[in-house]
């Protein structure tokens, strides 16, 4: 039998912004348990909450009740510097990339280093033979050191992508969150990121949780697909498992075309 240790074990996670119509309950009563080593796609409808459960697994909001434990800790919990040390072990890759276009891929991927220095180090840009040689290495595996000195804004939406993923891996991260990684990039350039975190996820076993709008992406290159409907989850399985009723049921495509 195999057994997958559990890294990331959410309880009663429910999530209320205070609007100025009111109260809005965004995630409902969600409970997940995410093994080390997993892929899962969040899907859903635009609103759904998958960009709010995302931000919660980073602790980047603080859940109006429940809990989120990573290898055993609450994060909700921790102190803010505990919370920003738990942050530097997390890669988040995001839509809109992230990344400064007057430096050079180089420079943006040593940013993923900067966690691992002290502050006045990192102020000053004095990162150390080590962390050039993991920058140097992850450029390497997104298939980008020949650009290492390029203007990151001189390259295509894919390699700055790339370059985005790469930044993540140098964090040496053992989880990384991307919210809609691919919505920026024409198809090809979709599968090339898709791709390339499948890789660091099996070669590495990096555990990968990503939000995706397109339904074909994550039935294909992901484990397993977490579809939120109204911030509730709706279904947890394996690809192979999500019916076409239930896709037109998370999609309210019946109640559209009506
Ligand atoms: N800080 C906030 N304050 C108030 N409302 C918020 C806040 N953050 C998100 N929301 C609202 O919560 C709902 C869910 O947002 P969320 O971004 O999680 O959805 P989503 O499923 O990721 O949508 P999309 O696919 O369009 O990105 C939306 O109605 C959004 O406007």
């Amino acid at each position: 039998m195999i057994c997958l240790q559990t890294m990331i074990e959410v309880r009663n996670l429910s999530q209320t912004f205070q609007t100025p119509k009111g109260p809005l309950q965004v995630l409902v009563d969600v409970n997940l348990d995410i093994p080390k080593g997993d892929f899962l796609a969040v899907i859903g409808r635009s609103g759904a909450g998958k960009s709010t459960f995302l931000r919660t697994l980073n602790g980047l909001l603080i859940p109006t009740v429940g809990s989120v434990r990573v290898n055993g800790t609450d994060i909700t919990k921790l102190p803010k510097r505990e919370l920003q040390k738990y942050r530097r072990t997390v890669g988040f890759i995001f839509q809109q990339f992230n990344l400064v276009g007057r430096l050079s891929a180089l420079e943006n991927v040593l940013h993923g280093r900067l966690g691992y220095l002290p502050t006045w180090r990192g102020l000053l840009g004095l990162y150390r033979e080590q962390d050039y040689r993991i920058a140097r290495e992850q450029l390497a595996r997104v298939d980008l050191l020949a650009k290492e000195n390029a203007r990151v804004d001189s390259l295509s939406g894919g390699q700055q992508q790339r370059v985005a993923i790469a930044r993540a891996m140098a964090q040496e991260p053992s989880l990384i969150l991307a919210d809609e990684p691919a919505a920026n990039l024409d198809p090809v350039l979709s599968e090339e990121v898709m791709r390339t975190l499948k890789r660091f996820n099996e070669e590495e076993g990096v555990t990968v949780v990503i939000n995706i709008h397109a339904l074909e992406l994550a039935l294909k290159y992901a484990k397993r697909i977490v579809a939120f409907k109204r911030g509730r989850v709706v279904f947890d399985g394996r690809p192979e498992a999500l019916s076409e009723a239930a896709v037109d049921d998370l999609y309210e495509r019946k109640e559209m075309l009506a």
